[in-house]
């Protein structure tokens, strides 16, 4: 099938000559959850506004269901809900009233029982006549989501959706985004909560100075890119490595009482199993072992690291 968002050879340069993007090309699949990461400034914002509609590319080309994000603003835009990073609407105005507008904005007909529903699933319901200033924090960013919500779109662009709210909100809108995707919606969220990406993308892309740096199967990346760490707690500290085991991904913890070994998570098995023989014949031994696999967290770091 083709793609639902199409994104070619995308540059943009602001007009004060800073170029925020350096030809960016991704293809997004209908139904996906992908997960952007980036640090600040990587980008991400200029890339969602320009695939929204509301930044003009400088070159390149942006497709969103096959239309043009540019020439064909009005089919493109339809199609999309954004969830910016704050609300600006009117916080006098009560939450069923700001969602029932939203919709209206974008051009379709009232349909009370949808937006019943929306806010219904973002628990909202019960607040439905509150003004938003009546709010707490978490429920305006569910409110943010419900508004883009309003016009059933296909594809749901979350701008950071949970940065500054607790653990317990994070996880709710994480149910939600689950929901989402149950019903076929596209979902790009941007995030600096890498624990988000690795919890609820199908999909990560990775994003650093304007460029994309990779976007891969959160599972491939993990085991591409992921390293393991075997940990072994040795009855005897030694004072180095023996050199008959040097080179091998070995490396003593402090004090020399443990024995560290790095290796990929492709080739675990055999590579443990000779270690394990080596020690044996060499008279190491221990009295625990553990391991620990890096994250994504690791993993996005060295990539941003090694791409300054
Ligand atoms: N209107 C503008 N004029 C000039 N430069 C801009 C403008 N908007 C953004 N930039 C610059 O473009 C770069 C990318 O910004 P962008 O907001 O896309 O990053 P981001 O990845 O979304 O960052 P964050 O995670 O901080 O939101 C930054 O260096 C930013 O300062």
């Amino acid at each position: 099938m083709a793609p639902i968002i199409s994104i070619r050879n995308l540059t943009k340069t602001y007009s004060n000559g800073f170029q925020a993007l350096k030809g960016i090309d991704l293809d997004i699949e209908r139904g996906e959850i992908l997960a952007l990461l980036g640090p600040n400034g990587a980008g991400k914002t200029t890339m969602i506004s320009i695939v929204c509609g509301i930044a003009n590319p400088s070159g390149g080309m942006v497709t969103v269901g096959g239309h043009d994000v540019v020439k064909e603003f009005r089919a493109t835009r339809a199609m999309i809900g954004l969830v910016p990073q704050e609300l600006t609407t009117d916080l006098f105005e009560t939450v069923w009233n700001t969602v029932s507008f939203s919709r209206g904005l974008h051009g379709k007909k009232p349909d009370p029982a949808h937006i019943e529903q929306v806010l219904r699933d973002l628990s909202l319901w019960d607040k439905k006549d509150n003004m938003l200033r009546q709010l707490s924090g978490g429920m305006k960013r569910r409110v943010l989501i419900a508004k883009a919500l309003s016009h059933e779109p296909e594809i749901l662009f979350l701008d950071e959706p949970t940065a500054g709210v607790d653990v317990t909100l994070r996880k709710d809108m994480w149910h939600v985004v689950e929901r989402l995707r149950a019903n076929g919606t596209t979902i790009i969220l941007t995030t600096h909560y890498i624990e988000e990406a690795e919890e609820i993308a199908d999909r990560v892309g990775v994003i650093n100075g304007g460029k994309l740096l990779l976007v891969e199967d959160k599972k491939t990346l993990m085991t591409k890119l992921g390293r393991k760490q075997l940990i072994l707690d040795l009855t005897e500290p030694l004072d180095a490595v023996p050199p008959c085991l040097d080179g091998n991904g070995l490396s003593l913890g402090p004090n020399g009482t443990t024995l560290i070994y790095d290796f990929d998570a492709e080739h675990e098995q055999s590579s443990i199993a000779v270690l394990l023989s080596r020690l044996s014949a060499e008279g190491i031994h221990f009295k625990d072992l553990s391991t620990r696999q890096s994250s994504l967290e690791d993993i996005f770091v060295s990539l941003v690291g090694e791409s300054k």
